[in-house]
């Protein structure tokens, strides 16, 4: 039988920084675990303007369509600021969400027991943590028309668009509870239904979701800006918690302090499933391309490695060996390892990106 494939895109600043240790990480499996994939590599974001002209050539676009998973690393950079919207490096990353249909992006946030004192919060605030930010990823304010900058009079004006249809939210609240189901049966969902109609549809349909499908869950319903202040609060009060595009970004970048750092934060992003069952599927790291630290071997790959964790529990049934590869992770940093995003400036001196992957590979040498 074929390997599995995956399309690695690496991306913009530390993206190929990252990505490099997973691929010795993949590669690890496939020498020591006999799981070896298909890897081919191409260009997003502004590594694929600089070359086509656009942020994701038609070619590249076909191929994620094809394969079993793709990985990317990040996109974006100053040196892309000032280029028309249509081909910023982050429009490439949009169109490969919207043309697979991964309507729901999981965003875990755990925190490892090592680094719970590293929190910019309390330790018991964050100690054992393990929630799941459900986002939906296609639709809403990212994608809503109209949407662009428009002569008004004798001034400009911006102007975006959020827009749910039921169909949509009923998806995401389907893939909330399903996965709801597989942890504590409890579900969040936010929305600012106090003043937002979209937010009152979503309100709504989620709670028909759950009354007709899936009664034996627990779902509440809170304010987005309330939740972004519970999560800092009391975080350990959620399990999984379903939000649109625009909350789910920001709740989730807010969650990542929870664990420590932005560095530590995978994501799935799953779409309806194939003819074979299994969902199209990108997986990436919350973060994004770190300009600030680009190029200088101070990135965190964890983000990264976890993110491809996921990769094989969702899209290749490997849950075993994800669990092996997260536990390698948990390994090393109980073993000290840092890199500059972990540490204080009192905490003595970091390690690189690649030791960083030394330590998770010599984790995983141990796990045989
Ligand atoms: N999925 C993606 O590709 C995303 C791309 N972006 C793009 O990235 C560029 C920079 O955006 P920012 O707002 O600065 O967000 P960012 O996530 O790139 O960085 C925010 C802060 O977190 C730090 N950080 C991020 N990842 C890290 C890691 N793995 N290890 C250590 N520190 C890490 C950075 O050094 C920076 O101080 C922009 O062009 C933005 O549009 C932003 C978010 C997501
Ligand atoms: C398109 C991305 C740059 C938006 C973002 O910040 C994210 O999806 O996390
Ligand atoms: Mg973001």
């Amino acid at each position: 039988m074929a390997n599995p494939s995956l399309l690695i895109l690496p991306g913009d600043g530390i993206g190929p920084e990252v990505m490099a240790q997973v691929t010795r990480i993949i590669d690890w499996f496939g020498e020591k675990r006999d799981l070896a994939f298909d890897v081919e590599h191409d260009l997003v974001g502004g590594a694929a303007y600089d070359k086509h002209g656009t942020p994701l050539h038609d070619d590249t676009m076909a191929r994620a369509l094809e394969v079993d998973a793709v990985l990317l690393g990040a996109v974006g950079g100053p040196k892309y600021d000032d280029l028309d919207f249509s081909v910023k490096p982050e429009r490439g990353l949009l169109r490969l969400r919207k043309e697979m249909d991964l309507f729901s992006n999981l965003r875990p946030a755990q925190c490892f027991d090592a680094l719970a004192d590293f929190s910019s919060l309390k330790k018991d605030i964050v100690a054992g943590l393990d929630i799941m930010i459900v986002r939906e990823l296609t639709s809403g304010v990212y994608f809503g028309e109209p949407r662009g900058i428009f002569e008004e009079g004798n001034e400009r004006v911006g102007i975006n668009t959020q827009r749910y249809t039921e169909s949509e939210i009923e998806r995401v609240a389907r893939s909330a509870f399903e996965l709801a189901r597989r942890r504590s049966s409890k579900v969040c969902s936010m929305e600012k239904a106090n003043v937002m109609e979209s937010g009152i549809l979503w309100r709504e349909v989620t709670q028909r979701v759950r009354d007709a499908e899936y009664p034996d869950i627990e779902l509440s319903h809170m304010y987005a800006d309330n939740g972004a202040m519970q999560l800092v609060r009391a975080p350990k009060q959620f399990d999984v918690i379903v939000t649109d595009n625009l909350f789910g970004d920001i709740l989730s970048d807010c969650a990542a302090m929870l664990t420590g750092s932005l560095g530590m934060l995978p994501s799935a992003s799953l779409g309806a499933p194939n003819a074979d069952g299994r969902p199209k599927a990108l997986y990436e790291p919350v973060h994004g391309s770190a300009p600030d630290i680009a190029g200088q071997g101070k990135a965190n790959p964890i983000a990264c490695i976890l993110s491809f964790a996921m990769a094989l529990r969702y899209s290749f049934d490997q849950g075993e060996e994800a669990a092996r590869l997260e536990k390698a992770v948990e390994t090393a940093l109980a073993d000290g390892a840092r890199t500059p995003d972990l540490m204080g400036p009192e905490d003595g001196t970091p390690i690189t990106t690649k030791e960083m992957g030394d330590a998770i590979l010599k984790a995983l040498d141990a796990s045989l």
